[in-house]
């Protein structure tokens, strides 16, 4: 793994870590509660939070992030705000509304689908139920690598139709239902494997359905990020700033893979999405150089071109809007409601520091503490 600026020992690392428990106010990702390590270092906030179950080689890319984080601070930002999509759990229709309110402003929707336990048709009522509280949402789905080629085929398409036709500024009895209007955005990881993505698109283009599929877990889960692109299998890529290592490191994959780039959330507290926002405020808008043409990304020196720091000279709009908006789903964050709030739909490129009282609050004592710092101890072993 190349070099990020570190602590002194791993003794000064541990005596700077925060473990904190975050409770949730919605079942995502089958937890209702979010635990991370934060780090205090010379230049801001750094967070830990790779997820339980991943191993310490996978883990070691996310404690990487916290450090460059904490020892080196953010790349130099392009953009003084980031816009956000909303993000839609796998909940019943009733809920979706209520959901939506913890994005105000939000014109971008990231719905929840293929759920374990539930049926295409609620993919579909849930999907017109966004529709129902925002007529004028652009919406993405994602499925978690959860649908065979022939389920996602068939998924898209209808949810696809589903979005062209549920026209609710449109009176009743008004004519015949249009399917010209704007469909799915894209769908994310609507297949497991890198193949199956592949094999989706080719029959996607064959059935004349026009939905970009963006890579997800293929790309953050994977020892190559750039495979998926390199075969064929993504029009698009999210990337999230933690397990591909950092924001520098993320600004390096985003230039190599010549695609649109979401960056999102590892549903991270506040530290961890102001490091996404920070990313997301250093991309250039646009398309870089594509996979395999020889272009050399900006590596760990900064992102192409630099930019002044926070000055926000690129539009913040023309970049996909971030999945960085999931700290609405936390009863408690590690700082006050209202600072680093989402305002019109987008959040502030600014640094983050918890506050005293809610790391307090919030801390993880005992077996759960030891856990992480372990945990921190052998990935750090392996940078
Ligand atoms: O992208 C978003 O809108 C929110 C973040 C998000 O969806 C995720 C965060 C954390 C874990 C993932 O399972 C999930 C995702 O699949 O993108
Ligand atoms: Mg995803």
């Amino acid at each position: 793994m190349t070099s990020v600026p570190r602590p002194e020992s791993i003794d000064d690392l541990l005596a700077r870590v925060h473990v904190v428990a975050l409770p949730m106010r919605v079942r995502f990702r089958g937890i209702t509660e979010r635990e991370v390590a934060l780090v205090e270092g010379p230049a801001g906030w750094g967070e830990f939070g790779a997820f339980p179950e991943y191993d310490d080689p996978e883990a070691a890319h996310w404690l990487r992030s916290a450090l460059e984080m904490a020892w080196q601070g953010p790349p130099p930002a392009l953009r003084s705000r980031v816009a956000v999509n909303a993000t839609v759990p796998a909940v019943a229709a009733s809920e979706v509304a209520g959901i939506l309110d913890r994005f105000p402003g939000c014109t971008t929707v990231k719905v929840k689908v293929a759920e374990k336990g539930q049926q295409l048709v609620d993919d579909v009522a849930r999907v017109a139920a966004v529709l129902q509280a925002r007529p004028e949402a652009r919406i993405r789905v994602d499925a978690n690598g959860a649908w065979s080629v022939a389920e996602a085929a068939h998924a898209v398409r209808v949810l696809d139709q589903a979005v062209r036709a549920v026209d609710c500024t449109r009176a009743p009895g008004t004519g015949p239902v249009s399917l010209d209007g704007q469909g799915l955005e894209y769908v994310e990881q609507p297949c497991a494997s890198v193949e199956e993505l592949v094999q989706l698109r080719a029959r996607l283009a064959a059935d004349g359905v026009h939905v970009d599929v963006a890579a997800d877990e293929s790309i953050r889960r994977a020892e190559d990020p750039l495979r998926v692109v390199r075969a064929g299998g993504a029009d698009r890529a999210v990337v999230k700033v933690a397990p591909l290592g950092g924001p520098r490191r993320l600004l390096a994959v985003a230039s190599e893979l010549g695609i649109p780039v979401t960056v999102s959330s590892a549903l991270d507290s506040a530290v961890g999405v102001a490091a996404g926002v920070a990313a997301a405020a250093a991309l250039p808008g646009g398309r870089s150089g594509p996979v395999g043409a020889g272009h050399s990304g900006p590596g760990d020196g900064g992102p192409g071109g630099g930019g002044p720091g926070g000055g926000g000279t690129r539009g913040d709009d023309e970049i996909p809007a971030a999945g960085l908006g999931t700290g609405g789903f936390f009863v408690e964050d590690v700082v006050e409601p209202g600072v680093f709030a989402l305002v019109d739909g987008h959040l502030p490129v600014v640094a983050v520091s918890p506050d005293p009282a809610r790391l307090d609050d919030l801390r993880v004592c005992g077996d759960r503490r030891d856990w992480w710092l372990d945990r921190v101890r052998r990935c750090h072993d392996l940078l």
